[in-house]
């Protein structure tokens, strides 16, 4: 296998009008690993992702996914990436066994139809036209569409948005069976369960800038995962403290107030409180759309603000 990393971003940038969406992006997605790129709504998560994916060019800077620049990806390049975007595939036509059997015949290697239907969720309504499914069964298709090819790498953008919780565990579990087979996966989700669940390393973007990336489990640094003890009070006020030795503060407060402290709990910091933190730190990005902007100006009145 080759040593170097499946995906490789230098410095991207993406233009458009005067504000880059893309602001100088370098990371890297090792072989077989989950990556996930994290950020709120406008970030330019989407953005990057359609840029790996050769579906959009970037303005400057470089991308290589399996070696490739994708912007020239040729058809054998494109037959080992898989897509799961966030625009469904027009294909309401057709039932989902019809479209899977059709895109199965495009690639030199595909998945068994019938297995992907059963692994996906599919198989109770895989003979119904695509039209006439709910949202998230839509989306298991799109899910289905996107390793049909049996891919090296596959982007998932917003894979899950749309499933009840019951169908989400089924995908999470269906990601950890690709990533046993060595798939190398790259993710944007607005879940931070799924993604500490799934991925091994994230990103995070905040208007464009990559302003963290690491392991999942320690990302944002051993501060931002201190432990936080809460109880209440001899007088019944709540009181929180943040400490690296709990147990040691829970005797002390145990010797105090008794063995049963009022409402003590101990938490560890989850991903998404690290990520509400260090998203915090940063500036939301502006409108880039006209029609953003005067969503933006119209929001206030709608909503029966003053400002
Ligand atoms: N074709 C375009 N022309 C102009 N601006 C665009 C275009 N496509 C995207 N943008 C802008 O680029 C910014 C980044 O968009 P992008 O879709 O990459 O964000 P995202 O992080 O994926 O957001 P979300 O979480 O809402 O999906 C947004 O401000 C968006 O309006």
């Amino acid at each position: 296998m080759s040593t170097q990393a499946a995906i490789e971003v230098t410095d991207l940038v993406k233009r458009y009008g005067d504000r880059d969406v893309v602001d100088g992006l370098s990371f890297e997605v090792r072989h077989g690993e989950t990556f996930a790129l994290l950020g709120p709504n406008g970030a330019g998560k989407s953005t990057t992702i359609e840029i790996l994916e050769g579906f959009r060019t970037a303005t400057s800077g470089s991308a290589r996914v399996l070696g490739h620049d994708p912007a020239h990806g040729d058809a054998g390049w494109r037959g080992r990436i898989g897509v799961v975007s966030q625009s469904s595939a027009d294909i309401e036509r057709y039932s989902a066994r019809e479209v899977l059997r059709h895109f199965a015949s495009l690639y030199r290697q595909p998945r068994d139809v019938d297995e992907t239907i059963e692994r996906c969720g599919i198989a109770p309504f895989a003979t119904q036209r695509v039209g006439r499914l709910s949202g998230g069964q839509k989306r298991r298709v799109d899910v289905a569409l996107g390793i049909i090819g049996n891919p090296e790498v596959l982007f998932l953008d917003e894979p899950t948005t749309g499933f009840d919780p019951n169908a989400r565990r089924e995908f999470w579990g269906l990601i950890q069976e690709l990533k046993g087979e060595g798939m190398t996966m790259v993710l944007t989700t607005h879940y931070l369960d799924e993604a500490e669940h799934l991925s091994d390393r994230a990103g995070i973007i905040a208007a464009g800038k990559l302003v963290e990336i690491g392991d999942i489990t320690t990302i944002g640094g051993p501060a931002s995962r201190t432990p936080r003890v809460r109880w209440q009070d001899a007088d019944g006020r709540w009181r929180e403290q943040q400490t690296d030795a709990p147990a040691q503060l829970v005797a002390a407060l145990a010797g105090r107030l008794g063995p049963e402290p009022a409402g003590l709990t101990i938490t560890r910091p989850s991903l998404e409180d690290v990520y509400l933190e260090i998203i915090g730190q940063h500036p939301v990005a502006g409108p880039a759309h006209p029609a953003e902007a005067t969503a933006a100006a119209l929001a206030p009145a709608l909503l029966g603000g003053t400002k």
